[in-house]
């Protein structure tokens, strides 16, 4: 639904450039909620306000439900036009809300239907429709100063619906909200995502709204893309940042001679018993230093940091056994291994989580 080839942003302020997209490549698929994650300055902005050409991108190609939005910005004087057209498929909700203060919550919704050429009577209808959906039918006739967070940016949402857009871009929806009000905020796109079939690409930097929402989750830095896949696939995959930034085990080995194994179990390998036949088999001492279970993405996920006793060089076969058990393993701390230098896993990485306000 949403694909970037090449995308590539070079501001130039000041005599300066600054790189803030590096040749992205995303890929959303039809129906599913992608969440982008990155530190402050990553470039996640920028990413979201190319996609819709808010921003003109520098080089690349976007293209949207199979329109390259990118060609229609270059052709001559009616291309604007094209491009207005276009984006009305693509709905925006922004961090702010930016709602008009001075007109009704429903005259704000009926902004872009205004836009789009509607009649009055069609515009209130419409409007009206989208406020229930969005469970504001009672609010209609008040102004945005008489609502909380929470409900402005119900708003905000039914507005980007007004023009029946198949993919919703979602510019830090949920950061200026508190969390009781950002669950209910994101329960809303997720029904949305459901009930419409409604594409949604939303930038965040807050791992719990990848956990509650997000199907497929992308990682950037430097105005590149580090990592990308869907959640349980990220899970899946060992030295992954996104996954041990989701699902964090902590747990300090007990000593340098011991190797420390992270283990990821999810779908059918989360009820199996494990670890007891790991002990049985190979009469091993098993420590758990640390665990947790959650629900990601909606399905029920398990992670474990497992010690087991000695050097690595003792422990190939066992770890070999955990790997053919079809679950996610993760050497952190391996004494004796080749290039075991820098294996040593017990400094998490940085959280992602700091500073990322605007
Ligand atoms: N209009 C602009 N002019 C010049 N530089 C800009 C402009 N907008 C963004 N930048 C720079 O581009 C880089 C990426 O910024 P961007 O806002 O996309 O990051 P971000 O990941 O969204 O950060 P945040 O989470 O703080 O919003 C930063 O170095 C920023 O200073």
């Amino acid at each position: 639904m949403i694909t970037t080839k090449d995308l590539t942003k070079v501001y130039r302020s000041r005599g300066r450039e600054i790189t803030a997209l590096d040749g992205v490549d995303l890929h959303v698929r039809e129906g599913e909620v992608y969440g982008v994650l990155g530190r402050s300055g990553a470039g996640k902005s920028t990413l979201i306000r190319c996609v819709n050409l808010l921003e003109r991108p520098t080089a690349g190609t976007v293209i949207v439900d199979g329109r390259e939005l990118t060609a229609l910005a270059g052709r001559g004087p009616r291309a604007g036009g094209e491009l207005r057209r276009a984006r009305t498929r693509i709905g925006m909700v922004f961090q702010h809300f930016n709602l008009l203060s001075s007109r009704t919550v429903q005259d704000n919704v009926e902004l872009p239907l205004e836009i789009l050429g509607l009649s009055g009577r069609e515009r209130a209808r419409k409007a009206l429709d989208l406020l229930d959906l969005v469970g504001l039918a009672d609010k209609a006739r008040v102004h945005p100063a008489q609502l909380s967070g929470g409900q402005k940016q119900r708003v905000g949402i039914a507005r980007a619906l007004a023009g029946d857009p198949k993919v919703l871009l979602s510019d830090e929806a949920t950061s200026a909200l508190d969390p009781e009000t950002t669950r209910s905020v994101l329960q809303l796109l997720r029904d949305l995502n459901r009930q419409l079939g409604l594409t949604i690409l939303l930038i965040t930097h807050e791992m719990d709204v990848v956990k509650a929402v997000c199907d497929s989750a992308a990682l950037m830095r430097g105005g590149r893309i580090t990592e990308a896949g869907t959640v349980p696939e990220l899970l899946a995959t060992p030295g992954s940042e996104l996954a041990r930034e989701l699902f964090p085990v902590g747990g300090q080995a007990s000593g340098d001679d011991r190797t420390v194994v992270d283990i990821t179990f999810h779908g059918e390998t989360a009820t199996q018993p494990v670890i007891s036949r790991l002990a049985r088999t190979y009469t091993i001492d098993i420590a758990v230093l640390g665990a947790a279970m959650d629900t990601v993405a909606g399905r029920q996920v398990g992670r474990m940091r497992i010690e087991l006793p000695g050097p690595f060089e003792e422990n190939v076969v066992p770890i070999g056994y955990l790997r053919e058990q079809g679950l996610g393993i993760e050497v952190v701390q391996a004494p004796g291994a080749p290039g075991a230098e820098g294996t040593d896993g017990r400094d998490a990485a940085p959280a992602l989580t700091q500073g990322g306000g605007r």
